[in-house]
């Protein structure tokens, strides 16, 4: 994985340290250089000078010979002054062997051993063999002079690799900066601006126009490559999140539903009834609207289990949820299962009377057709209790008036309908009996 440097870490650009290390490299390679330059300088200069002396001396001899045989002391001294002046010519000395004078030119800075020493003979035409020389001649170099010659060399060499290292560093600095700074930032700027929402970006490099292609072009083509790959992942993981968002919204409505609704009948269960039951109170309340609302049981619905066993009578009460659900109207009126074999049909926006008229109806749709189990065909009837809510009475109480019609239904023999009526002053209630089929012998209704 990837080290990153805290972002406090100091900047220091790829030219400034090639930069460096190419100044750092041309100084350790212009000391050598220096070093070996100069050692060939001195070696050379040695070699020039003795050959140069040689030369001078030569020269001088056959003058210093006839001046010291005719004891010339001043043509000696003339010849020395000419030597000590010859600039590479640090100090002459001739020595006289008859007579040890010295003649001396220039300056000796240290004693130290002459470059050269000839001895001086005696003119040609008197030379006889074994005949000691007339004196000696010697002639020390002027290291000044070679110094010099040696700074002169030598500077000029650093100069030229001062020249030629500037020149590189500057062509560096500027190539580094043309082709590898303003691009990788560029690059850098464009892989900040990589976030979800703002990939659109266009990656622009400012370099000239090449023929070829180089390490920058293969990085920015990674990171446009890496700038789709974004793109098209987040595409996925959008659809994605939207699918299992989708699914997530059906499943919470599943779970939803199936918490608000009892699983054999489909009606809403309890939980919902209690729930969706009060806020159609307060909605018709506040508006003053009608409410009203029928309990219905079905009667003698133990006989139906302890005759034809409980899936039976699951089917049966599937069936009778099922036959009043279709008597309803879509969107107003609904049906909870109360519990048992107890349902409780709420019918916003509909009067005591019309909530009667509909409980004959459920009644008639029960009782009306057979309903068919497995090749039985069982007959049921099913009471029932209405009652409307009343100005500022309260669901409960609504609900016990219908209850409570729904029982005198029951105790009037069962197969009717039950109003629960409100007289003017307090909750007192009294049933008003609606219908009664005679096919199940049981009575009509009665006021
Ligand atoms: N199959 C089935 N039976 C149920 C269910 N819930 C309640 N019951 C039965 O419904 C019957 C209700 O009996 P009772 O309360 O005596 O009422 P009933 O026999 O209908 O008599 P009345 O209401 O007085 O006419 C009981 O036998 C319960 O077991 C259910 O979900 N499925």
């Amino acid at each position: 994985m990837l080290q990153l440097l805290p972002p406090s870490s100091r900047f220091r650009s790829i030219a400034t340290q090639l930069i460096a290390r190419i100044v750092l490299l041309a100084l350790l390679s212009m000391c050598v250089f220096v070093g070996a330059l100069a050692w060939w300088e001195y070696r050379a200069g040695q070699q020039n000078f003795r050959r140069d002396m040689q030369q001078h001396a030569d020269a001088s001899l056959l003058l210093l010979s006839s001046a010291m045989w005719d004891i010339d002391p001043a043509m000696v001294r003339n010849q020395v002054s000419w030597l000590a002046k010859l600039p590479q010519v640090g100090f002459v000395r001739v020595r006289a062997t008859t007579t040890g004078e010295l003649f001396e030119g220039g300056q000796l800075a240290q004693p130290r051993p002459p470059a050269i020493a000839i001895n001086i003979p005696a003119p040609r035409q008197i030379q006889t063999a074994g005949e000691i020389p007339l004196g000696t001649l010697e002639i020390w170099e002027s290291r000044s002079y070679y110094l010099e010659l040696m700074r002169n060399s030598i500077l000029g060499v650093v100069l030229g690799y001062v020249l030629f290292t500037t020149l590189v560093c500057m062509v560096v600095a500027m190539v580094m900066r043309r082709q590898l700074r303003d691009p990788l930032r560029d690059i850098a700027h464009f892989a900040r601006g990589l976030k979800p929402g703002g990939q659109s970006q266009t990656l622009v490099l400012g370099r000239p126009r090449r023929a070829y292609i180089d390490e920058i072009d293969l990085v920015a083509r990674g990171f446009v490559q890496l700038q789709n790959n974004l793109q098209s992942h987040i595409a996925d993981l959008d659809q994605l999140v939207a699918e299992r968002t989708a699914q997530l919204e059906q499943m919470v409505d599943e779970v939803k539903r199936l918490s608000m609704t009892d699983a054999l009948t489909s009606c809403y269960n309890r939980r919902a009834l209690d729930e969706r039951l009060q806020s159609e109170v307060e909605r018709c309340r506040r508006y003053g609207r009608p409410l009203s609302v029928v309990f219905m049981d079905l009667d003698h619905f133990k006989r139906v289990n302890d005759e034809h066993g409980h899936a039976t009578g699951d089917v049966v009460l599937r069936e009778v949820a099922l036959r009043c659900q279709r008597e309803l109207r879509t969107q107003v009126d609904w049906l909870a299962r109360y519990g048992g074999e107890e349902f409780l049909a709420v019918l916003p926006e509909s009067q005591a009377a019309e909530a009667s008229q509909l409980a004959s109806r459920l009644g008639r749709v029960i009782r009306g057709r057979p309903i068919d189990v497995d090749g039985l065909h069982l007959t049921v009837t099913a009471s029932f209790g209405v009652a409307q809510l009343q100005g500022e009475e309260s669901m409960e109480s609504m609900l016990e008036r219908a209850d409570a019609a729904l029982y005198e239904a029951k105790a009037a023999g069962r197969d009717c309908v039950r109003v629960s009526e409100i007289h003017a002053r307090g909750h007192k209630k009294s049933a008003a009996a609606m219908e009664r089929p005679s096919a199940l012998g049981s009575q009509e209704s009665q006021p």
